[in-house]
């Protein structure tokens, strides 16, 4: 759910400090900044140093589909660079982010003459496979309390918190939908299965569920 990758944020922390004159530079944007919008063309590529951003995609009927949240050293920007195509999605802060802003000149560079930044790179893309592979089959085959479920988990679990509306569109569903699910949940006082047994006693789940009571 909140994806990170501190081997690329320490290779590009490394490579920005021992190249200076390559003009990587770190930028900061408030919550609520898009910084990557769909269908734009971009000639920067992000990879961020902290805080959390939301990659979604906006559908003609008005809907978000959040697919990502990204944290630090998570890049973005790359699949436009790559590709030479439109962004496939917007990206957007969601707590204050700090970002590596790398011109798309310098990161098609690195891929050529650096071995490390590719395999860096590669690994980075196969694990974003893996995971949209393994979330979207999870979401199709568990019902939607039990993604909700795992989604809080997460949430309590990485100490971070995620707006209803967010955790709406994360699971594709309308805030409605969102609150009688969790309504349900609470009704109900967990899972019966080894996994989530003892999850809602969990101290922070408490508060967490407390601030999202509907
Ligand atoms: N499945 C995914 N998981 C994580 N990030 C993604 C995923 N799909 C797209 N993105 C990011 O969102 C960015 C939007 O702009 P780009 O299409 O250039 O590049 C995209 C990726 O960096």
């Amino acid at each position: 759910m909140l994806r990170t990758n501190l081997t690329f944020l320490s290779f590009i922390e490394r490579f920005s400090a021992e190249n200076r004159e390559a003009n990587i530079i770190l930028k900061s944007f408030k919550s609520g900044y898009r910084f990557i919008e769909q269908g734009e063309k971009i000639s920067n590529i992000y990879i961020i140093k902290d805080g959390i951003s939301k990659c979604f995609i906006s559908e003609e009927n008005g809907k978000d589909f959040i697919i990502e949240f990204l944290g630090k050293g998570e890049v973005a920007g790359e699949l436009e660079a790559i590709k030479k195509m439109d962004c496939l999605c917007s990206v957007e802060a969601i707590s204050e982010v700090t970002a590596y802003v790398i011109p798309d000149h310098l990161f098609h560079s690195l891929i050529s003459k650096s071995s490390e930044f590719t395999t860096i790179l590669l690994q980075e893309l196969s694990t974003r496979i893996i995971q949209t592979s393994t979330r979207a089959s999870f979401q199709q085959l568990y019902t939607l309390e039990y993604a909700l479920l795992k989604l809080l988990k997460l949430q309590a679990d990485e100490h971070i918190s995620i707006s209803k509306e967010d955790m709406a569109a994360y699971l594709g569903i309308s805030v409605r939908s969102f609150n009688r699910s969790l309504k349900q949940l609470i009704d109900k006082g967990g899972f019966d299965t080894p996994e989530f047994k003892n999850i809602l006693q969990l101290g922070n789940m408490k508060k967490l569920l407390e601030r999202l009571k509907p």
